[in-house]
């Protein structure tokens, strides 16, 4: 497991929340920024992280901003990318169950540092099923096409 990562000023110290966590998990990680609370464009971010995921060099990415929306929209014009909003742990569990999420998007502003970790934590844990949720996902794979 190799995690991408990355957030806009709205979303960097949650970020820093989550790094701290992913290295309590022995989780190998790269950051792509941002790197202070200076304010930058959340597309730029999205756009490092979903093409590293896209392109086979990241196995998950996690993306945070101040809501968790833009950066999302984002990340979700990437084709290959698979990116799901997700503020409560049945989303985190469900997403990549039956969508077999790549990108999990969070916002600072929405939730709290405690409920994020659960978040993050069951999202990288939960394996997708398959089956006819595989076959949704290609169908969604064929709209990028
Ligand atoms: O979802 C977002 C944008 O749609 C994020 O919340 C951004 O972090 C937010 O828009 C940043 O706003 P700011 O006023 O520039 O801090």
């Amino acid at each position: 497991m190799l995690v991408a990562i990355g957030s806009d000023h709205g979303g960097f110290l949650l970020k820093e929340e989550i790094k701290k966590l992913l290295a309590e998990e022995n989780i190998a990680f790269e950051d792509f920024g941002t790197h202070s609370i200076a304010s930058v464009d959340y597309p730029d971010i999205a756009k490092k992280v979903g093409e590293a995921v896209a392109a086979g060099q990241y196995t998950r990415g996690i993306l945070i901003c101040g809501t968790g929306i833009g950066i999302s929209i984002a990340a979700n014009k990437i084709k290959g990318i698979r990116a799901a909003l997700c503020h409560d742990v049945f989303s985190a569990k469900m997403t990549r169950e039956h969508n077999d999420t790549n990108v999990l998007a969070m916002g600072e502003r929405v939730i709290g540092p405690g409920l994020a970790r659960m978040i993050v934590s069951t999202w990288l844990a939960t394996d997708f099923v398959g089956g006819r949720h595989g076959d949704r996902v290609a169908k969604i794979s064929q709209l990028e096409s």
